[in-house]
């Protein structure tokens, strides 16, 4: 195993993505011997790239992207018995798995401080039969998402477009789950919003689930509950809670490394929000990959 493929995506980051290319390839070179330089072009190149680096037998994946880039780069990785190292440049707008692994906020310093980096093992998840790396959403929040341009999103700011969405949202979204934790069912659990996470940043906000950890194995479950549900969503969202989230009213949390979700019955359908993108319809079934990958961290 030798030699790195690195796999850039234009659009990312203002179109800058394509000038870092100068200034990662030697890094990555000194790390790994030879590196294949691939442009993305379109939706699912960077899940697809990573059947040529198996081919090239390469040592490391490397992608400068956003979070849809590394979503579809985890896809490719996961679905391997031996997954080679991966690394990546944030170059999104939001970063979650950048900033749940402490990356630098600067993508300079983050280049900087990959000539040094440390591997540290990253839990996966898989939903239905896709990969995720960090959050599913169902209900109101993900109703609010899914159906908000990125226009809106820019021009009124994540609150308040989460704020606005959310609120509408309710009204219809408030529904019966029946969930099942590691084999515990419990039936008829209502829920505005259900949220569940495997890092401690979710949507750019560092504090929804505190404890969490890259590798602790664990798919971490908040369903939202009751008509504070927006007052909640706001104080989990700006870190207002102290403590632990099963302390807050109306919240119901969880860990687990298996979860199935389904509607109650006779509901309408339900959608889902996977890494901030559409995911599959109800019902989902979760369950965690324990240190699937091994990603590379820029020293500090
Ligand atoms: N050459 C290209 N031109 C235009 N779009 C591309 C190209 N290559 C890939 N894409 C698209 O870019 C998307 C991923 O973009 P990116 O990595 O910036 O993620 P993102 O989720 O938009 O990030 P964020 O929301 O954090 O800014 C994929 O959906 C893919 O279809």
């Amino acid at each position: 195993m030798s030699g790195c493929l690195l796999v850039i995506n234009p659009s990312a980051g203002k179109g800058e993505a394509e000038n870092i290319q100068t200034e990662i390839e030697p890094i990555l070179a000194k790390h790994f011997g030879e590196v294949t330089v691939k442009y993305t072009e379109g939706e699912g190149d960077a899940t697809k790239f990573v059947d040529d680096a198996k081919e090239m037998d390469a040592e490391a994946y490397f992608v400068v992207g956003g979070d849809g880039t590394v979503n579809e780069a985890i896809n490719g990785l996961a679905a391997l018995d031996h997954p080679m190292s991966f690394g990546f440049l944030p170059m999104g707008t939001v970063n979650d798995l950048a900033r749940a692994l402490g990356f630098p906020k600067e993508i300079s310093a983050a280049i900087k401080g990959l000539k040094d980096y440390q591997l540290q093992p990253l839990d996966v998840g898989k939903i239905n039969d896709q990969y995720f790396m960090n959050v599913v959403g169902i209900g109101a929040i993900p109703h609010a998402v899914n159906h908000t341009s990125s226009e809106e999103k820019s021009n009124f700011g994540f609150l308040a477009y989460l704020k606005d969405g959310v609120q509408a949202a309710i009204k219809e979204d408030s529904a019966y789950y029946d969930v099942t934790i590691d084999g515990t069912t419990y039936r008829n659990l209502k829920a505005e919003a259900i949220v569940i996470g495997l890092t401690n940043s979710v949507g750019g906000f560092e504090k929804m689930f505190k404890q969490a950890k890259v590798d602790d194995g664990k798919i971490h479950f908040l369903a939202l509950q009751g008509r504070n549900t927006l007052k909640l969503v706001h104080e989990l969202f700006q870190g207002l809670i102290n403590g632990d989230i099963s302390e807050a009213k109306d919240a119901w949390y969880e860990t687990g490394e298996q979860i199935k979700i389904a509607l109650s019955e006779s509901q309408k359908e339900m959608e889902t929000n996977v890494d901030g993108d559409p995911g599959p319809e109800l019902p989902i079934e979760l369950s965690i990959l324990p240190s699937k990958l091994s990603v590379m961290v820029p020293k500090a």
